[in-house]
């Protein structure tokens, strides 16, 4: 079944691609200007992703089901791994090609570790810091057009050096005729222009290969970019976002979110304060700049937590490169987070059910977890989704997260295991809510921070979780309480729960000491 799926998929990608390389040439060589550029017009990129798909299908049907493949044989995981291996590179090299929208679909699917094989993920991972630059000569275009106005007369200095490039944009340092400096975020300059047709290729061919494989699970993935490529390329909305996120967290003073500039800002450029800084992964310079990585650990697990818990308002590329560290001008850390391309609305009920679940966990309420997953709708598969949240082994969640270290050796239990629950993984996703799927984002990136400034046993953000938990299903209990003193009874209720985390936050603290590890080396010695 699957090898004719194979064949099938083969043949209509090369199909389509042939036809649409036929049509390129045919429009290449008909052209009267004769100065398009062939390898760019939405055709011939169509074309070289249906080629690519279909080269894909028919490498997995030869290799994976041909007459002589032994599926039983001990060379077979090798054997597949190989493919896995050669399809991912076709991808990386198509994403490459095609660049913009590809590129940014290509970092998405980098980005889902242990949801899709090893090999898709290492390669495409690649792409987050491939994106390629923009010719200066493009920018000036692009701030020309849109500013209407020679840049020249807006900025008196402009670095060519790009702070970052990424896949839709670039973003430069400059300063404004007033002096003051400012970051500018400049869309590359056709991807705008191509992003209808690169969105409606990729959802085609998602959508053949579904057609053709009907147990393919990541019909989610085309879903997520064909609502959300279209938001991040207006870099008003981005503007709009960043300005309502900096009120909602008006009160965490630490928080830095850069000013927009509105006068110079339109759908492809986004002119906004500069800030200066290091990226929170980078130990060195925390180190350097005498900032206490606990501190940074805490305010981040902090931010998140209230942007899910209580506004149910989030970030939706929760990345390293998108959180800076810095000391403001009184000598204390401040953390600085960029790009506000894209936001989700988390509903209540979602936000009720995913609170429950966390304090199950935290808890080691088995029951809790089981009912609490059941709501978010994964049902049977309760104990992968509750490892997939939380990054824990069954075994570290049964025990009770707080008090077990994580160690190398379930690290690898881990990653094993999500190689060898692929097929469960890819169901949890197709089945579970789709909110769910940027908090699986953001846990990771809260994990691999804290794994980057080693602050993993302090649980600092696992703590600002569970406070705000608590705190957000308090305030549905008072809004359901009609009486005075039942509200009064669940404040009191919700302070004892913040005590008892204190407390834990304590006795965390102490269990990870110096003097506490030596306690317990000598009382199992
Ligand atoms: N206001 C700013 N001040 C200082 N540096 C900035 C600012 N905005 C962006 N940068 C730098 O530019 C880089 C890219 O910015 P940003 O993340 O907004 O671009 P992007 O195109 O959305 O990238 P990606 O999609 O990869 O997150 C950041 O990692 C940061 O180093």
């Amino acid at each position: 079944m699957l090898a004719r799926s194979s064949h099938k998929l083969a043949k209509v990608g090369l199909a389509l691609g042939g036809a649409t390389g036929l049509y390129a040439g045919y429009r290449l060589a008909y052209s009267e200007e004769g100065d398009f550029d062939i390898y760019n017009i939405g055709v011939a990129r169509f074309g070289r992703a249906a080629f690519t798909v279909g080269s894909i299908g028919l490498d997995y049907k030869k290799s994976l089901f041909g007459p002589q493949v032994d599926l039983e044989s001990a060379d077979y995981e090798q054997i597949k791994s190989h493919c896995h291996q050669r399809s991912a590179d076709k991808l990386l090299k198509l994403c490459c090609d095609n660049g913009g929208c590809f590129i940014k679909v290509g970092q998405h699917i980098g980005a889902l570790d242990y949801l899709l094989p090893e090999e898709y993920v290492s390669t495409l991972k690649i792409l987050h810091h491939k994106a390629p630059a923009m010719a200066m000569h493009d920018v000036m275009a692009v701030l020309r057009e849109d500013l209407k106005t020679d840049p020249a007369q807006v900025f008196v200095e402009f670095d060519e050096e790009p702070l970052g490039t990424a896949s839709l944009a670039q973003v430069h340092r400059a300063r404004l005729k007033d002096g003051s400096e400012v970051a500018v975020k400049v869309q590359h300059r056709y991807v705008k222009n191509h992003s209808f047709v690169d969105i409606t290729t990729m959802d085609i061919l998602i959508r053949t290969v579904k057609l053709v494989f009907p147990d393919f699970e990541f019909m989610w993935l085309a879903e997520e970019m064909k609502k959300n490529l279209p938001l991040e390329l207006s870099f008003t909305e981005e503007g709009k976002n960043a300005e309502k996120i900096s009120i909602l967290l008006e009160k965490f003073s630490w928080l830095k979110i850069p000013e927009i500039h509105w006068d110079l800002t339109s759908d492809r450029v986004i002119v906004m304060e500069y800030c200066p800084g290091g990226h929170v992964n980078d130990l060195e310079y925390i180190k350097a700049n005498k900032i206490d990585p606990l501190d940074i650990s805490k305010k981040i697990g902090q931010m998140y937590a209230e942007m899910i818990f209580r506004y149910g308002y989030v970030h939706c590329d929760p990345h390293p490169g998108n959180v800076l560290v810095q000391k403001d001008d009184n000598g204390n850390p401040q953390v600085v987070l960029l790009d506000h391309g894209l936001y989700t609305q988390l509903t209540h009920d979602f936000r009720k059910n995913y609170a429950d679940f966390w304090l199950s966990i935290l808890n080691a309420d088995l029951d809790g977890i089981k009912q609490n997953a059941d709501k978010l709708g994964v049902g049977q598969l309760y104990g992968l989704f509750a490892c997939m949240v939380s990054g824990r082994s069954w075994s570290s969640i049964q025990k009770g997260i707080g008090t077990n270290e994580k160690s190398s050796a379930e690290s690898k239990e881990i990653k094993e295991n999500a190689q060898m629950y692929i097929k469960q993984i890819a169901d949890v996703l197709a089945f579970v809510n789709r909110q769910m799927i940027l908090l699986f984002k953001t846990n990771d990136l809260l994990r691999g921070i804290e794994h980057s400034l080693g602050t993993q046993n302090s649980m600092a953000s696992f703590i600002q979780m569970s406070r705000a938990c608590f705190r957000c299903l308090s305030a549905e209990e008072r809004r359901r309480s009609r009486t005075r003193w039942g509200r009064f009874q669940v404040s009191l209720c919700s302070q004892w729960h913040q005590l008892k985390i204190t407390f834990y936050q304590v006795f965390l603290w102490a269990w990870w000491s110096s003097l506490g590890r030596k306690v317990r080396a000598l009382t199992s010695s």
